[in-house]
């Protein structure tokens, strides 16, 4: 297993082209937020939205609209259970997220079954939270695309079957490489298994040990794949690691993190490595 280090964020993180437009930095639709859980649904898009997606679009309850529209104007709203919308729409867009604050009802399932149907292999999928638990108990198959796995400790084990202590590398990797997609295993010192390698997260702390913490990341994995198109493995590897190398510049003045503070700061986080892959001397540890 290699330690992913801080020279992935200035190969992902480059400034941008000038001679653009919305639509070069990427379309992304999240899909999640039942009644119960719209929380993780507008912090995966806050989280997708301070990236720099271009265009973001999120499916969900209806009674989520006012909350996020107030919260994240950027952010387009549609309902969840209007198949033929979020049909059409998933089809469109470069980077689907599904599964923040899904819930596991008949309609959760319906509405992952739907955008499954729908989704091709040039796009990318990030699976989280409720879509993987789904998965696992349902037998669903896995959609066509470029797939990302977000799993806890837990969640990996619903989907791979590895209880939690016998979730070694070797392990791990085979059910990787059964599923072929990408899986970044979340726990103190996540894990990442790619199609090549298994790198582990050296930084982040219990300071991000709060509710919402894996939304966040799932929507800067979204945001970050959906932006940064040339190498989705590398922008996958950079959003975990800024994920939690912001977490640590704020976990040195706070006991704890709050996921949206994360996000807030990721336009700031992204315009220093920005620069720094300019040679402009600036100071960023790690
Ligand atoms: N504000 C919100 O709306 C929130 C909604 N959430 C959503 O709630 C749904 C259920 O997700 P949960 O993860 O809470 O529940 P789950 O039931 O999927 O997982 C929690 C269970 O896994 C166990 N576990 C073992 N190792 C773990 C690890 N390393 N990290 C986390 N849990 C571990 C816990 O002890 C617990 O029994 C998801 O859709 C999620 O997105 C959560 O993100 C919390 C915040
Ligand atoms: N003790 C810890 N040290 C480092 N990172 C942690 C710790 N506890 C939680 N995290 C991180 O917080 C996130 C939790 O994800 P998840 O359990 O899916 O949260 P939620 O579903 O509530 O959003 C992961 O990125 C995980 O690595
Ligand atoms: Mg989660």
């Amino acid at each position: 297993m290699q330690k992913l280090d801080s020279s992935i964020l200035k190969t992902v993180i480059t400034p941008r082209p000038q001679e653009s437009f919305k639509g070069t930095f990427g379309k992304i639709l999240l899909v999640g937020g039942n009644h119960q859980f719209g929380g993780a649904i507008i912090m995966a898009s806050t989280a997708s939205v301070y990236s720099g997606t271009g265009l973001v679009t999120v499916a969900t309850d209806p009674i989520n609209s006012s909350a996020i529209h107030s919260q994240l104007p950027e952010a387009m709203v549609i309902d969840f259970n209007d198949t033929k919308a979020v049909a059409q729409l998933t089809e469109k867009v470069d980077t689907i997220v599904i599964g923040p604050g899904l819930g596991e009802e008949v309609e959760s399932k319906a509405i992952l079954e739907n955008v499954f149907q729908h989704t091709n292999e040039h796009q990318v999928v990030v699976i989280d939270g409720s879509a993987i638990t789904l998965m696992a108990r349902d037998h669903i198959a896995q959609p066509k695309g470029h797939i990302i796995y977000t799993p806890h400790q837990m969640e990996w084990q619903r989907l791979s079957g590895i209880k939690i202590a016998d979730q070694t590398e070797t392990v791990n990797r085979k059910v990787r490489d059964e599923l072929n997609a990408t899986v970044i295993l979340k726990k103190h010192h996540t894990e990442i298994y790619t199609d090549t390698k298994v790198y582990q997260l050296p930084i982040g702390s219990a300071a991000q040990a709060v509710g919402g913490m894996g939304d966040t990341l799932a929507g800067m994995v979204g945001g970050f794949t959906a932006q940064f198109r040339k190498n989705i493995t590398n922008a996958a590897l950079a959003a975990t690691y800024a994920h939690s190398a912001i977490a640590d510049e704020i976990a040195e003045q706070q006991y704890v993190v709050l996921p949206h503070q994360i996000s807030h700061a990721l336009p700031g986080f992204m315009k220093k490595i920005s620069l720094m892959g300019q040679n402009h001397t600036i100071g960023f540890h790690n």
